[in-house]
């Protein structure tokens, strides 16, 4: 069977330069939302999902996170880091009187990366989200008679024949989001095209309840073993107000000692340790992708 590709789409979503890095030429689907590729993962319809998991600027994208706690035979296989630059795009015949826009269009998280533009710039401009960047572009292409943009990248008003009128909106400018690529089965999955910078093991740990001083003994059992962690967060557990589950990244692989002994100190602390994946990332670095 060919081995299909599932992503966040329309074609032109910053999912989509992500999935092309990693992936030349296999049969890439697109979803419209992130569960729906989860489901389609999940149900066996594509053998890969590429999803959004981090931005630089607005932090976790939480309905990926929560997938992933809760689909515990979904694992992460492999991580791109994709450089974020957002333009806003209007449609060629309105490229002249893009002041006149009265509606952005675009995914949350990138409307929220250029708060200060759309606060300071467009202040009378209304700011819509939508299920991504390009869908948004998408929709500005096909309703010319509206006054209406997108912000998106530079891919997506190629692919949609749209004229970018303001470059780089984005509020700071070391953005970058983490996407991963995610399987049924525990695996790693290399790049032909990208180098490897270096391997994280992604663990979900539930604390036991009401335990003084239980996240400080969870930290210590990374620390005095020296292993370097490169993120910790926390998430509701949805089970009611106080209860959190905690993600901790590590920048390693997952070895036969020393993170499955973390592991079993951890249980023996009555924590519930999960592992999303242990997986190779790469950066994106100015390298144009076309598949
Ligand atoms: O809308 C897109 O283009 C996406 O791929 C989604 C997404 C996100 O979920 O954060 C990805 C990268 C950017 O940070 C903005 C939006």
């Amino acid at each position: 069977m060919t081995k299909k590709i599932g992503y966040l789409g329309p074609r032109g979503t910053f999912t989509k330069i992500a999935v092309d890095a990693i992936f030349n030429g296999e049969d890439k689907e697109s979803y419209t939302t992130i569960p729906e590729c989860i489901d389609a993962l999940d149900a066996g319809e594509v053998t890969y999902g590429v999803l959004p998991l981090e931005n630089a600027i607005e932090g976790t994208v939480n309905v990926t996170l929560d997938y992933l706690i809760e689909k515990k035979d979904i694992k992460i296989i492999s991580e791109v880091i994709v450089p974020i630059r957002q333009h806003l795009m209007v449609h060629p015949s309105q490229a002249e009187t893009w002041r006149d826009i009265e509606t952005i269009y675009s995914h949350p998280h990138a409307i929220a990366q250029c708060h200060h533009f759309l606060h300071n710039d467009m202040k009378h401009v209304k700011a819509e989200s939508v299920s991504s960047t390009g869908a948004a572009a998408k929709y500005v292409s096909e309703h010319p008679e509206l006054h209406i943009g997108a912000i998106a990248n530079h891919l997506a008003a190629e692919e949609y024949g749209l004229s970018i009128v303001k470059k780089d909106i984005h509020d700071f400018t070391n953005n970058h989001t983490r996407f991963v690529v995610l399987h049924k089965q525990s695996s790693e999955l290399l790049s032909k095209r990208l180098e490897v910078k270096g391997h994280k093991t992604s663990l979900i740990i539930t604390l036991p309840s009401d335990h003084p001083g239980a996240l400080h003994q969870v930290l210590s059992a990374f620390a005095w073993r020296k292993v370097n962690l490169s993120k910790i967060e926390s998430r509701p557990m949805k089970t009611g107000l106080g209860n959190y589950y905690f993600l901790i990244d590590v920048e390693q692989k997952m070895d036969d000692v020393l993170i499955p002994n973390t592991i079993a100190e951890l249980e023996s602390l009555g924590c519930s340790v999960d592992v999303l994946g242990s997986y190779p990332y790469f950066l994106l670095n100015g390298i144009s992708v076309h598949a």
